[in-house]
């Protein structure tokens, strides 16, 4: 991969990141941009054998003569004592922790009736705990008494997050303990923002949502009049067959989100990691407990959850209003 960046070469030198998630889709983006401004950068997730790979692929952009390096450690954000040990190897090998993205995450798709307690507690522990774990860490060892900027990804939850809601939720949150943080560590001289992403393809991210399949039959349930799935004996829509059938369409919910995207494309890892840049950089030295939306104005535009037309709800109050309403109609229909 080619790094890039609009910021002056340089300006990271001596200085030292912490990047969870470095080594896949966003984060090593992030990780090559940070590479190519000088910063020391560590690398930290739970696949070490992928987080090795990157570092060696990575290291293959600095130049001898920057400042710049890579280090790969293992670490589940989940774990606190795997954290601890994440934040003490990285003072060990460098002395000081100048900035901390909290890039590492995820979650699976899925209709919020349908997620068992351990799915949504996995989802809530990486993205919630997770980023609360490493900011302490980092804040207690090292930033409370020489200060930092730190960074947390959250996610295009402004509308809620129907199919992820745990998701939804667990980065509402971030984005309100950013809030808190900014304030409690303001006086250390730490900054802390959040970033926003709209739909960003890389391969690893469209990779862990290949098994849609028994999400697009649960999303049929509100259309059908009967309120559930039919069974194979009733020669209806679901079987363990049928649903094999979809199980690839996993990288479709990537292409379906375009035309819900102003700019009518998705957006790439490269488009975040100069947010990230900018909000670590002196540029950003009076900006704290900000969220950035990187997201081409999806968030104020369009989403891709269908709800089915429906008379569910309970009818409008009797009035005059309603009267009038239900004469235009009857007037219309007849012109029709
Ligand atoms: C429509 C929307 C438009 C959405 C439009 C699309 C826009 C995309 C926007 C966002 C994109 C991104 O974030 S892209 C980034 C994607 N990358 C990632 O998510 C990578 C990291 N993710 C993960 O590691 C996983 O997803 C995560 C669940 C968080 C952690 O998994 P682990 O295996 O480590 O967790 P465990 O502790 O073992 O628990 C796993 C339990 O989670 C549940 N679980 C896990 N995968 C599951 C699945 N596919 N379906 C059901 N349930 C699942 C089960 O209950 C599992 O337990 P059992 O029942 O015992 O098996
Ligand atoms: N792509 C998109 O459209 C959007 C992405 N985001 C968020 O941006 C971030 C990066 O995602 P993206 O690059 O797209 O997808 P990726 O799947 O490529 O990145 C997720 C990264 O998080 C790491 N990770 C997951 N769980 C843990 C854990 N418990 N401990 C440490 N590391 C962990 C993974 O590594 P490993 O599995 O080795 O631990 C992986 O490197 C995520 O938080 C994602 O949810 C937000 C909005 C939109």
């Amino acid at each position: 991969m080619a790094a890039r960046s609009v910021f002056r070469s340089g300006l990271f030198n001596d200085r030292v990141a912490i990047v969870t998630g470095g080594a896949t889709g966003i984060g090593k983006a992030i990780t090559a941009e940070l590479l190519h401004l000088g910063c020391r950068v560590v690398i930290a997730s739970r696949k070490a054998e992928r987080l090795e790979a990157a570092a060696g692929e990575l290291s293959q952009l600095i130049s001898p003569s920057s400042a710049a390096s890579i280090t790969a450690l293992q670490c589940n954000i989940r774990q606190e004592d795997q954290v601890r040990e994440l934040v003490a190897s990285t003072l060990r090998l460098h002395g000081r922790i100048d900035y901390l993205v909290n890039n590492g995450g995820g979650q699976f798709s899925s209709p919020a009736a349908n997620m068992k307690l351990k799915g949504w507690n996995a989802v809530i522990d990486t993205n919630l705990t997770g980023t609360f774990l490493c900011c302490r860490e980092v804040y207690r060892a090292w930033m409370k008494d020489h200060g930092g900027a730190i960074v947390n990804i959250i996610a295009d939850m402004w509308r809620g997050f129907p199919g992820m809601a745990h998701t939804g939720a667990a980065r509402a949150a971030v984005e309100n303990l950013t809030k808190s943080l900014a304030i409690e560590w303001a006086s250390s001289g730490i900054r802390i923002n959040s970033i926003a992403p709209g739909t960003i393809f890389s391969k690893t991210a469209m990779e862990n949502y290949k098994e849609l399949g028994p999400m697009i039959f649960q999303m049929a349930v509100p259309c059908i009049p009967a309120k559930r799935l039919g069974l194979p004996e009733e020669g209806t829509i679901f079987s363990k067959t049928a649903m094999e059938n979809y199980k690839e369409l996993g990288p479709m919910i990537f292409q379906m989100a375009v035309p819900c995207i102003p700019a009518k494309r998705l957006g790439f890892p490269e488009e975040i990691s100069p947010a990230v840049c900018f909000l670590l950089s002196p540029a950003a030295s009076f900006i704290s407990g900000a969220t950035l939306k990187v997201d081409a104005g999806q968030s104020l535009y369009d989403s891709v959850w269908e709800i089915p037309d429906h008379s569910s709800w309970p009818a409008p109050p009797e009035g005059e209003n309603v009267g009038a309403l239900r004469e235009l109609m009857k007037k219309l229909k007849h012109k029709l």
